[in-house]
């Protein structure tokens, strides 16, 4: 079967939207399975109250726990989230013997660590329009069906308003290089998004890129684990968040492409004298320049760790 057709069928069998899965009936699946959502947060004050609350409001029966990982923050994310009920871990406070890192893949590994769930849920803290909705849809297929172990949430992404424009690393950067690459994953519609769930058993068993390589290097590395069919999406609406400057998304372009390069060479698809560099010559608007350094490490799988006793 051509790669294309078998995306186009998997993208008819593993999509489905938010409103499929009402929260009694995902109740009703969970059983004893214990959910815990994640939120990696770095300077959200605004956003992460409102978050943590929707959540123990609406979702009391379904999550079990809310971890607010505490990304070197230097406002009152932290407080604003533990008055809001969130266990709030500080990101270089887990598994603190470790040498730190940094980064959204370091909050989220981090993250990982300090949950007890069977189902790890993660959503971004900087969401101003978030709802429900966002985790019941990611946890529809997950609670349904024994074969899915991996949700993504798709979603329409405006930028400042402009329906469509939204996105701009996933569709200059991202987007290209796995429809060239890693042509299975073409059909997720945001694999860059920040709001996706999986099992515990299968979280453990990847590797964790830090800064923001970490969701190309999970997509990828999760296709390898677990297989095109073991991966859903659920379609979550539109979703209105913080948005970064050229810059700084010209930063995240080259970890992302720094991460790719890594699978690439990882997996033996490339054959290189040398790594690419890890430098970014950029200029501000009065010409001045400035070295920046687009490198990313990576944490190994959390499987891989045994003192579960020194975990936060
Ligand atoms: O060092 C950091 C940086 C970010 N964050 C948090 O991670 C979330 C997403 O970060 P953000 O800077 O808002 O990312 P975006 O510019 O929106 O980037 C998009 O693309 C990234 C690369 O795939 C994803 O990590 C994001 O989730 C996705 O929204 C937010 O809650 C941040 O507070 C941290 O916890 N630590
Ligand atoms: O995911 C992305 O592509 C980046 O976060 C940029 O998104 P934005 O263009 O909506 O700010």
């Amino acid at each position: 079967m051509s790669t294309d057709l078998r995306v186009t069928q998997w993208y008819g069998r593993r999509t489905s939207t938010a409103s499929d899965w009402p929260l009694d009936t995902l109740v009703d699946a969970k059983g004893t399975t214990r959910i815990s959502v994640v939120l990696p947060a770095r300077n959200e004050e605004r956003t992460v109250g409102a978050i943590v609350t929707v959540i123990r409001r609406e979702l009391e029966h379904l999550v079990d726990e809310i971890i607010v990982v505490d990304s070197r923050s230097t406002d009152s994310t932290a407080e604003v989230a533990a008055a809001a009920g969130a266990t709030v871990v500080h990101q270089d406070a887990v598994l603190s013997h470790l040498p730190v890192l940094s980064g959204k893949g370091e909050a989220l590994w981090k993250g990982l660590a300090a949950t007890t769930g069977d189902i790890v849920v993660y959503a971004d803290a900087d969401v101003s329009n978030f709802g429900s909705h966002f985790i019941t849809g990611l946890l529809g297929p997950l609670l349904t069906d024994p074969e899915v172990h991996f949700v993504k949430g798709a979603y329409e992404r405006p930028l400042n308003g402009r329906r469509g424009e939204g996105g701009r690393a996933t569709e200059l950067v991202a987007r290209p290089l796995l429809n060239q690459w890693w042509p299975e994953l073409a059909g997720f519609v945001q694999p860059l998004g920040g709001e996706y769930a999986a099992r515990r058993e299968v979280l453990q068993r990847v590797p964790y890129v830090t800064e923001y390589g970490v969701e190309f290097g999970l997509l990828v590395d999760l296709l390898d684990l677990i297989g095109l069919d073991a991966m859903a999406q659920v379609d979550l609406g539109s979703r209105d968040h913080g948005h970064q400057n050229t810059l700084a998304l010209g930063r995240m372009a080259g970890q992302i492409m720094v991460t790719a390069w890594s699978r690439l060479a990882r997996q033996g698809r490339l054959v290189a004298a040398e790594p690419p560099s890890p430098s970014l010559l950029q200029f501000d608007l009065d010409r001045q320049a400035e070295w920046v350094d687009v490198s990313v490490a990576e944490r190994p799988p959390l499987a891989s760790l045994v003192a579960e006793e020194d975990v936060v």
